[in-house]
Order: structure tokens, then C-alpha cells, then sequence
């Protein structure tokens, strides 16, 4: 594995994404993951409630600011051009976003650009442009209406079977004890929403996750 493919895979370990939708506190929320270990962030800010505009930007910046002061990796879910705006790490994109090769050409070769991913060819076209693929969802979950079929660790293994060194990280309904598994499988890492989030004890929650 090259080393920054290497360096990549072991930063998406425990890769938390949250938006105002997912707690009352994101700031706070965010502050305490990063002090309990998490290793990437996503601002993920969709559905009714989530904010726009200035006020969506504004949170952008707090959370971008606090990614920075732990030297976490801040990525943003979907939105560009907010991404170029404020010069963020990085931008994940779902399937029925821009497409991978035009994210890649506006962001550029040194950003992050994470792919959602749920069939075999998927990965296949996502492979020149991604550094990583997100797969999921492994179990089923609240946190995402549209997540498709709950499909296990099936399409890890598929993807980790073909392409030995792409970085992929878990995603869905995904909980502590579901780690080793899901590593064993093939993921260099799990995505976190609402097990982290939703937690009455972040703190705790988080180090559940972290010191596996
Ligand atoms: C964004 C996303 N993509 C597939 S499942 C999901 C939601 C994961 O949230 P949770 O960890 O709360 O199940
Ligand atoms: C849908 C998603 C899948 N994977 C990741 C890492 N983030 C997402 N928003
Ligand atoms: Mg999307």
C-alpha cells in the first residue's frame, strides 16, 4: 500500500459524522468525540432541520476550527463548493451527487474525497477519483432515510477481495462491538453517527469506540 493510501486508511479508524439534525449540541458534541479519539470528522448537515446558507457556513468554520486544533481530517458531506469556500480537508459524495471525476478535478489532488458505494461496479468507477469508499449500510439505521438494503459485511469483503489497498470504511447502525468484525472484513474503519451522537454519555461512547 502506498503510504499515503496507508496514512489514509489509518485515519478513517473512527470517522464520526454529524450534523444539527443528529444532536441538540454538534459543537459540543463534536469538541468531546474529538477529545475521546476519533480520528476523522464529517459535517454531514441534511433533512428538514439542518441549517443553510450563512448559518450552515458559520458551523462549518466552529467545527472546522475544532477538526484543526485536534489535527482531525474535516470533511463535508456533499456540499462543494462550501467545501472550496472554506478550504476544508476534504468532501464525501453520495451516488446521486456530482460525479467523482468532476469533485476530484474541482477539489483537486491533495483533498480528501470520500464515495459512498453499495455495488461492486460502483466501486469500480469510484476507484480513479476516491481516496475512499464509504460501504454500507452494515446494519440497519434511523440516521439516513434512503440507506438501501442493510447488507453486512458483504460488499466489504467483495471490494477488499478486488482492490487490496483502497481505504474503506463501514457505515450504518453501526456499534462498538460490531468493530472487529467489520475490520476483520476488510474496513480499514467504522463511520459513526448516532451511536456516538445519540449517546447520553459522548465521552463514553466514544472511548468504546476508540480503544478497540
Ligand atoms: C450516512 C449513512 N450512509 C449509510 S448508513 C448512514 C447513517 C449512519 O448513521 P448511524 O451510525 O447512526 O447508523
Ligand atoms: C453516506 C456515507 C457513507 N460513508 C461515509 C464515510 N459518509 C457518508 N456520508
Ligand atoms: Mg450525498
Amino acid at each position: 500500500m502506498n503510504p499515503s493510501r496507508r496514512a489514509l486508511a489509518e485515519q478513517l479508524q473512527l470517522y464520526f459524522i454529524c450534523g444539527t439534525p443528529n444532536t441538540k449540541d454538534v459543537l459540543g458534541t463534536v469538541e468531546t468525540a474529538l477529545q475521546c479519539g476519533v480520528t476523522c470528522f464529517q459535517f454531514r448537515e441534511k433533512g428538514k432541520e439542518a441549517l443553510y446558507g450563512d448559518k450552515k457556513e458559520a458551523m462549518a468554520r466552529a467545527l472546522q476550527t475544532l477538526c484543526r486544533s485536534y489535527d482531525v481530517p474535516f470533511i463535508i458531506n456533499d456540499d462543494v463548493a462550501l467545501a472550496e469556500r472554506i478550504d476544508a480537508d476534504g468532501v464525501h459524495i453520495g451516488q446521486d451527487d456530482t460525479e467523482a471525476a468532476h469533485v476530484r478535478a474541482r477539489i483537486g489532488p491533495d483533498k480528501w474525497l470520500g464515495v459512498s458505494v453499495h455495488t461492486l461496479e460502483e466501486a469500480a468507477a469510484a476507484i480513479d477519483h476516491a481516496d475512499y469508499v464509504g460501504i454500507g449500510p452494515v446494519y440497519p439505521t434511523k440516521s439516513k432515510e434512503d440507506a438501501g438494503a442493510v447488507n453486512g459485511t458483504t460488499l466489504i469483503r467483495q471490494v477488499r477481495d478486488m482492490y487490496r489497498e483502497l481505504p474503506i470504511v463501514g457505515i450504518g447502525g453501526i456499534l462498538p462491538e460490531h468493530v472487529p468484525m467489520i475490520r476483520q472484513d476488510g474496513a480499514d474503519g467504522v463511520a459513526v453517527i448516532s451511536a456516538i451522537a445519540s449517546a447520553p454519555d459522548v465521552a463514553m461512547a466514544t472511548r468504546r469506540f476508540a480503544c478497540l
